[in-house]
């Protein structure tokens, strides 16, 4: 199986070239310049040039409290090159995977989102990941649209890689407390979108396409998060780092982001038989790499 996957450095990309070689995948990541998201022919010229037997649109715009104030950046590449890439799998006549985002909702559901509840992002980056989804889906019927939240890895910029960076000149961090989501690890998105391409590859099942969330197991506060992340530092070197719980008015950011944006996984589980382990157990495992 051959996945060109767009984008070069970023953290599932990275992930995805790193499991495809344990997986015996073959992994072509696109990237700028020859594939630049904002620059349409770049992505029809990359991606038709590869001849995969699908696609993964990974690269996005993801600076999500810079792009309040680049909306058109933002949307250039979150929605326009999303449509460019759904193009391109149409004129190649193959899937598409798409990775979209918790911040598609507004934070106000009591329980885990199903993927049929109602949007409403409330940031700049939110709405464009949304307006791409909307696109893809509109140009690119043989899609999967994988709903994914709080990314991190050993690879890139996350959260784990800045409570680390700061745990070096502190020994207590502000971290908000009322904001609810699940830490995912693109170690395990990678092993999940290996899984889904395959199937859609191997069947044409229309029950296999649509919108599907893929977060970790279970449930954090960023500030349980980062908790979670000095226990292991604590555990690996010694040192201690306190969490200071604080609010998100505490924590003023341009961006609004939800309070609550748990995703219900049993739609993938239930159809694909894909479900990802526990984020205490994948962050272990990242920070292990870490440290
Ligand atoms: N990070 C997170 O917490 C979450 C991410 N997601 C989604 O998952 C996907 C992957 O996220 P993640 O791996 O963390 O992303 P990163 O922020 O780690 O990397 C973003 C990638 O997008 C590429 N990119 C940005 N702009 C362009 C462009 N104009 N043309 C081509 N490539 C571009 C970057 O390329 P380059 O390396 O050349 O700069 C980089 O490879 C994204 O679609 C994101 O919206 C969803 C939920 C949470
Ligand atoms: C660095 C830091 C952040 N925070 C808060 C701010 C914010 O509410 C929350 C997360 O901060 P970050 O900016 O690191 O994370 P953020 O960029 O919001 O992460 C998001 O990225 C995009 C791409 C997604 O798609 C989302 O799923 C989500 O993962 O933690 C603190 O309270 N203290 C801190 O020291
Ligand atoms: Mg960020």
């Amino acid at each position: 199986m051959r996945l060109a996957v767009t984008g070069k450095q970023g953290q599932v990309v990275t992930a995805l070239i790193e499991r495809g070689a344990v997986h015996g995948v073959d992994i072509l990541a696109l990237g700028r310049p020859e594939l630049d998201l904002a620059d349409r022919a770049s992505v029809l010229d990359a991606l038709t040039g590869a001849k995969p037997d699908a696609i993964v649109s990974a690269a996005a715009y993801t600076a999500v409290d810079k792009a309040e104030s680049e909306p058109a950046q933002a949307f250039a590449v979150n929605c326009d090159g999303a449509g460019a890439v759904a193009e391109a799998a149409v004129a190649l006549g193959v899937p598409v995977l798409h990775l979209s985002t918790d911040y598609v909702f507004d934070g106000t559901s009591p329980e885990p989102y199903l993927e049929s509840d109602l949007v409403g992002p409330t940031s700049v980056y939110g709405r464009s990941k949304l307006a791409g989804e909307m696109r893809l889906a509109s140009i690119a019927p043989n899609h999967a649209i994988l709903r994914t939240a709080w990314v991190y890895s050993p690879f890139g910029a996350n959260f784990v890689k800045t409570m680390l960076r700061l745990a070096e000149t502190r020994d207590s961090v502000s971290v908000v407390a009322d904001q609810q989501g699940t830490p995912t690890s693109a170690l395990d998105i990678a092993d999940a979108v290996i899984a889904i391409a395959r199937q859609m590859i191997d069947s044409d099942e229309a029950e296999l396409r649509g919108v599907f969330h893929l977060t970790g197991t279970g449930s954090a506060s960023w500030a349980d998060f980062a908790e979670a992340i000095f226990a292991g530092l604590a555990e690996k070197t010694g040192k201690q780092v306190t969490v200071n719980r604080i609010t998100t008015a505490d924590y003023p950011t341009p961006a609004r982001r939800p309070a609550y944006s748990r995703l219900s996984n049993e739609k993938l589980a239930r159809l694909y038989g894909v479900r990802l382990p526990d984020w205490r157990d994948s962050t272990k495992l990242v920070l292990d790499r870490l440290l």
